[in-house]
């Protein structure tokens, strides 16, 4: 049995960037997308409207939806201010671990918790088990047919609060048509598209920002 696209996405990271500088990973990453393996990273063309709306609020407490390689929780975390901490949920084991090594290698392992499970079972548990009152943020790249109940249990859950920014990739490739109607349509989001590209390609996709005004 060989490696699987991961391993190989963290060999180049540990073959081409640097040890602490998350600058040069993200960079291997975006290599080694473009050059050897596409792979469903947010991408550096998404990724860019994902640094500009992290710099924005600025969180405190973020959350990730689908950790795969750790490419966006490495462009989260480096922006992330003093104090500010991002949790990543992830529910393959071997994605997992692969996420954790190039966080590592990043050298933002102390701002970020990779937490192993289903979304759906983990949801309920973040404010006992991680002190979380609500989250500043929230970046949704996990299941797309998940994003929409996920951010209603958000909701049940009182995670979010006025002001909270959920910012979904992969709105119109693959798509997610009933998550973009509910907050579009819904009185509690304030909706904003940011038309890009999918990742590593010239193919239509971008990233929906929904405010939760509460
Ligand atoms: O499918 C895409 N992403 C899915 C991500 C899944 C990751 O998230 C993890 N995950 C899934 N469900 C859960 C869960 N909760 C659910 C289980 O209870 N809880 C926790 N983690 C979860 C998986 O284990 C993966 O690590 C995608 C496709 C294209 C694409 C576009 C065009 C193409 F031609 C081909 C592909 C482009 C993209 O940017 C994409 O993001
Ligand atoms: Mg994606």
């Amino acid at each position: 049995t060989g490696t699987t696209r991961p391993q190989r996405l963290l060999r180049a990271v540990q073959e081409r960037a640097t040890r602490g500088d998350s600058e040069s990973v993200i960079a291997a990453i975006d290599h080694f997308c473009r050059h050897q393996e596409w792979a469903m990273n947010v991408g550096d063309e998404k990724g860019f409207i994902l640094d500009s709306v992290v710099s924005e609020v600025s969180p405190q407490t973020a959350l990730e939806l689908g950790t795969y390689c750790g490419y966006s929780t490495v462009r989260i975390a480096r922006l992330l201010p003093p104090g500010g901490h991002l949790i990543t949920l992830e529910f393959n084991p071997n994605y997992a671990a692969v996420a954790r090594q190039v966080i590592a290698w990043a050298g933002l392992e102390d701002m970020v918790q990779v937490v192993e499970g289903a979304s759906g079972d983990w949801i309920p548990h973040l404010r006992e088990h991680f002190g979380i009152e609500s989250f500043d943020f929230v970046f949704l790249d996990h299941w797309k047919e998940l994003y929409l109940p996920d951010i209603k249990l958000l909701e049940e859950c009182g995670l979010l609060r006025k002001g909270t920014v959920l910012l979904a990739d992969n709105v119109i490739c693959p798509g997610t048509p009933d998550y973009l109607e509910y907050v579009r349509k819904s009185q509690s989001y304030e909706s904003h598209y940011f038309g890009s590209h999918l990742e590593y390609t010239r193919a239509e996709d971008g990233l929906e920002k929904s405010v939760y005004l509460g």
